[in-house]
């Protein structure tokens, strides 16, 4: 059992954000089962509520995409352990220095996530503005844009764009101090440090970086003592002359509970918004991620799981890796009747029902003949291909039988649209211009 839990967890972690997932997901551990319910571990009930408001779903699927059962979750709170009482154990002097070393160390590493980049982060008209801000600032840090503040809805991106401005900077000096943080890390290791009386060390950590990211920085709205402490660190660094970066939901006035001095100070800069993408975006997002994956993702499929998402990217993200995974454990290409096949409980159509008197007219412009020429019995070449291909996309989209499509056809026999379909299926293993001419024709049929 454990390992169903394991392996939803896996699939989880490619879906979600390095950050998301070490955050939120990976603490879960399991920790036993009844016949109804996996149980999980949580460390706080602040924890398990947030998990239940954002990640319920996704586990739940996760889970059953994995287990032949349906399995409720329940979840229990195990504290865990207090650090080890103040009393420090006594060391060589050889081994306290060389951890002393490790932890002046770790106070540098970026945590940045490496994947998400310029370069992998596909520009559209709904996040262009962003974008180019987030570049203005990598190439000049501190400079004009200070503070860069963007916001938009989830999923949109806004953990990819700070990830790249840190990863650009860093790539041109490796010796820079980034910090990437999302508010919550930054609050809990503030209520930490205020607990074991390190309060200095922390301050010291964020006042010596050259970058600091703050990401959904909406989650301190109401708490004062942490937006108390950030604002200290933000003009600590803002008048040094360091860049922050910091990313929201929403607009800062439209933050309840963010204290007024906050606010103003996040509009001393650049505040930059990221829109749901359109159409085109998405689909160019699908391409990117597609090759990235070094998997092909035919234009039509693109097409249809970019019109069937929500503007989320990180759902779309995950039908395609969905996809995929069933694509490579059944040894299929990926098509279009397969994405619907699988996706039918994701995506509620909202395509437009094809018939077979669309697919004609469409099939006919194309080759630019006439429906009456596709419907009669002549057996010219020019004709009986598009006739062929007509027939087969009637089967593929709609839900015709053969005996209905040869009905369509001008009363054909149902043996002639068997052996229609066929034909065509077997060439489009072995012919890529007429794979590329019938999904040309499926895509302008759903636009
Ligand atoms: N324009 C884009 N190009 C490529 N990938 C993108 C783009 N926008 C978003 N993504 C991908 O979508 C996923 C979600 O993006 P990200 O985590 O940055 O969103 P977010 O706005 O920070 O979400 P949240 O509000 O939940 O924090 C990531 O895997 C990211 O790489």
């Amino acid at each position: 059992m454990e390992n169903i839990w394991l392996e939803a967890q896996a699939n989880l972690k490619k879906v979600l954000t390095g950050q998301t997932f070490s955050t939120w997901i990976e603490p879960l551990k399991f920790l036993g089962n009844t016949d109804e319910a996996i149980i999980l571990e949580v460390p706080s009930s602040f924890f398990q509520k947030y998990v239940i408001e954002k990640y319920l779903g996704m586990i739940r699927e996760a889970i059953s995409a994995v287990s032949p059962k349906t399995y409720q979750i329940e979840f229990q709170i195990v504290e865990p352990k207090p650090e080890p009482a103040a009393e420090p154990e006594m060391k060589p002097a050889k081994e306290e220095k060389k951890e002393k070393e490790k932890d002046k160390k770790s106070e540098f590493i970026p945590n940045l996530n490496p994947k998400y980049t310029f370069e992998s982060f596909v520009c559209g008209a709904s996040n262009q503005f962003a974008y180019a801000a987030s570049q203005a600032v990598a190439n000049k840090p501190a400079t004009n844009y200070n503070p860069l503040f963007i916001y938009g809805g989830v999923g949109l991106g806004k953990t990819h764009l700070v990830n790249a401005i840190g990863n650009q900077i860093l790539a041109k000096n490796p010796k820079a101090k980034i910090c990437y943080y999302s508010s919550e890390k930054f609050m809990n290791e503030m209520i930490n440090s205020l607990r074991y009386k390190k309060m200095d060390e922390f301050r010291n950590k964020f006042r010596k970086m050259d970058l600091l990211l703050i990401d959904d920085i909406q989650f301190m709205a109401g708490k004062e003592a942490t937006q108390e402490e950030f604002f200290h660190t933000f003009n600590a660094l803002y008048e040094s002359h360091k860049q922050i970066v910091v990313t929201s939901d929403k607009f800062p006035k439209d933050i309840p509970g963010l204290e007024e001095r906050l606010r103003s100070r996040f509009e001393w800069g650049l505040i930059a918004d990221i829109q749901p993408p359109n159409v085109e975006t998405k689909v160019a997002i699908l391409k990117k991620k597609s090759d990235q994956h070094q998997v092909n993702l035919p234009d039509d499929v693109a097409l249809f799981l970019a019109e069937g998402a929500t503007s989320n990217i990180r759902e779309l993200e995950g039908m395609l890796i969905r996809l995929e995974a069933f694509a490579s454990l059944t040894g299929n290409e990926i098509t279009l009747s397969m994405a619907r096949e699988v996706m039918k409980d994701i995506i509620v159509e909202k395509t437009k029902e094809i018939s077979v008197e669309m697919i004609q007219k469409q099939v006919a412009e194309h080759f630019r003949i006439k429906v009456s020429e596709l419907k009669s019995d002549k057996r010219i070449k020019t004709l009986v291909v598009p006739r062929q291909i007509a027939i087969y996309i009637c089967r593929e989209l709609t839900k015709s039988s053969f005996p209905e499509i040869g009905e369509k056809f001008g009363g054909k026999d149902h043996s002639t649209i068997i052996h229609s379909v066929r034909k065509i299926e077997k060439q489009l293993a072995s012919d890529p211009d007429l794979k590329a001419t019938v999904e040309d024709i499926k895509k302008k049929l759903f636009m």
